[in-house]
């Protein structure tokens, strides 16, 4: 028998082995959850989805209840279609249902166990999240505003210089300026443009990761006894080790370099926090969970952000014209919006949150897996499930969020005492995940996001792009790539500013840098304008003195000091 056939053999064996034994283990007497008709030992796996199964599953999830069960070649999964359910089990229950499904490709072989991501809820996923928590909790991420209000003024800039007019693709923009404020409070350094061999490194990587956590991309992520094979009919072995290598190679690369680079950064930070603690974390394994988290950072906020472009083309029925209205009574048009404005620009944070509803970009949920067995409104939910949320289902509950969910509504969030509060409804909040496994970045990722929605508000009609003859090109509002992050797929927008105010922004804004040394963080390619010497000086109280009693310099650009 050659080697590929006692391999496949052997997995075949161990496939009904485990049907077998799943069958025949006594279990509750509960019946398991509704769900399609499953055949003999495949069970669902025919009928699974090829791509977007967020869709097919919100439709089965209306057709069989909040909870719907599925036997994957003998795999027990589990979705959750309500709000109320997934938070039933997945937070309130978190104990049992905070581990994540094994994914043997990426979690084995692409990332080594190192990635926090995908770490089951033990000592060493605590021991990370409480590292996390120190620099990404509410208050102390309220302290990056700073920044991210900087790196907002520098997006207005590019769009302006750049998707003014005819329009562009603007992801680059979009992107740029997040991965500037994470790359700048992690490693201590900017981005400068989407050429950056930081970001195209990091977006690879991404790209790369969001095929191995595909489920059904590789046999042997049912069958790891395959894994034997030899390397030629084993080919996720070596694109799985060369990602491995890649990854660490340029987390360790930076990480080398946040601990270099001037001022305080996250890496700084919490290297010490190892030392001074002895904690079991070696500087492999924390350059990896800065590169996790870098790259999960980058993903969803920029996706956010491209999704809202997409709503202010094709889905104003008048929001964008009410949100500048508030903008200018609000702030008037002689100065940008400020995260002191906040509570008066509430309509804008309503945009915020019916974005992150509207299209949630884990639409399809990050799997989370349950170790023992469980029970909820009188069903089985077996031992090894893997158990989903499906925030697609979730958040288009008419129950829950009012009528007419596929539209673009603000004012779904609006109670009647906003205008006086600032405080918008008290509405599930689902973009961000359930339970201990609640995403660490939301606190950091909301600030950019409002920031960035209340900016180009306030400076840009936002329409979309002509083509060649002039005329406007279609922008979809739905069509998007499938995989662990629901991206919008290429469109081109055009920024026009909405007036002179807008048009100065460069004078007003003036993130300048020399273009000549454009890899240069040599502070004096900077300069901080006059109408700005108010934020330099809150945010040298902020950082100079405040949480890290260390001066610090805003990495390279702006000396705040
Ligand atoms: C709009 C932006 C973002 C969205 C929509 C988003 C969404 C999510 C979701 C849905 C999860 C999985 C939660 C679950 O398993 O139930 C998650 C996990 C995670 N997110 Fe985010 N995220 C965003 C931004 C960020 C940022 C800015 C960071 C870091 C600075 C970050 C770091 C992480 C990490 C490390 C995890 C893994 C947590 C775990 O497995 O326990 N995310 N995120």
């Amino acid at each position: 028998m050659s080697f590929i056939t006692s391999a496949l053999v052997a997995a075949i064996i161990a496939f009904v082995c485990l049907y077998a034994v799943r069958q025949l283990v006594p279990s509750s007497s509960l019946p398991l959850p509704p769900g399609p008709k499953p055949l003999p030992l495949i069970g669902n796996a025919h009928q699974a989805p090829k791509s977007h199964a967020w869709f097919q599953f919100t439709k089965w999830g209306r057709e069989y209840g909040p909870i719907f069960y599925m036997n994957m070649l003998g795999q027990p999964l589990i979705v959750l279609s309500t709000s109320r359910a997934a938070h039933e089990l997945l937070s309130k229950r978190g104990a049992t249902f905070s581990d994540r499904p094994k994914m043997f490709v990426a979690q084995e072989l692409a990332l080594k166990n190192l990635n926090v991501l995908l770490m089951d809820y033990h000592e060493r996923f605590r021991l990370r999240q409480r590292l996390e928590n120190t620099v990404l909790n509410q208050g102390v991420s309220a302290k990056y505003r700073v920044i991210q209000a900087l790196e907002s003024k520098q997006l207005l800039f590019d769009l302006l210089k750049n998707a003014s007019g005819k329009g562009a693709d603007v992801h680059n923009y979009f992107e740029r300026s997040t991965a500037s404020t994470i790359f700048a409070l992690f490693y201590g350094h900017r981005i400068m443009n989407a050429e950056d061999p930081d970001l195209l490194g990091a977006t690879h990587l991404n790209d790369e990761f969001s095929e191995f956590v595909q489920v059904g991309r590789f046999l042997v992520d049912t069958f790891p006894a395959l894994n034997i094979l030899p390397g030629p009919m084993a080919p996720w072995k070596k694109m799985a080790e060369s990602h491995f290598q890649r990854r660490r190679e340029m987390h360790i690369r930076s990480l080398d370099r946040g601990l270099k680079e001037p001022g305080w950064t996250f890496s700084k930070q919490l290297h010490k926090t190892i030392h001074d603690e002895q904690l079991p974390l070696p500087y492999d394994e924390l350059a990896a969970e800065f590169g996790t988290l870098v790259l999960a950072a980058l993903d969803g906020t920029v996706e956010t952000m491209m999704w809202f472009v997409i709503a202010c083309i094709t889905q104003d029925r008048g929001f964008v014209a009410k949100a500048q209205r508030q903008l200018d009574e609000v702030v008037g048009r002689d100065r940008l919006p400020s995260f002191d404005d906040k509570q008066k620009l509430w309509y804008i944070t309503a945009i915020l949150e019916e974005m992150m509803r509207w299209r949630p970009v884990g639409a399809g949920g990050v799997p989370h897996f349950t170790k023992v067995e469980s029970t909820y409104e009188g069903y089985r939910i077996p031992a090894g499930s893997i158990v989903i949320a499906n925030h697609w289902a979730i958040t288009r509950e008419e129950a829950v969020f009012g009528p007419d969910v596929e539209d673009f509504m603000p004012e779904r969030w609006v109670a009647p005492d906003t205008a006086e509060t600032g405080q918008i409804r008290d509405l599930p909040v689902v973009g961000f995940g359930y339970g201990r496994r609640t995403c660490p970045g939301r606190h950091f990722a909301r600030n950019i996001l409002w920031i960035s929605m209340a900016r180009v508000l306030w400076a840009f009609k936002v329409k979309a792009g002509l083509d060649e003859q002039m005329e406007e090109t279609v922008v979809e509002a739905l069509n998007s790539t499938d995989g662990l992050v629901m991206r919008p797929l290429a469109f081109k927008a055009s920024f026009e500013p909405r007036d002179q105010n807008a048009r100065q922004i460069d004078h007003r804004a003036r993130m300048r840098y020399n273009p000549r040394r454009p890899r240069s963080f040599a502070h004096r390619n900077w300069r901080m304008p006059h109408p700005y010497a108010q934020e330099r000086k809150l945010a040298r109280g902020t950082f100079g003195c405040d949480i890290y009693k260390k001066k610090f310099t805003y990495p390279g650009q702006i000396e705040l000091s």
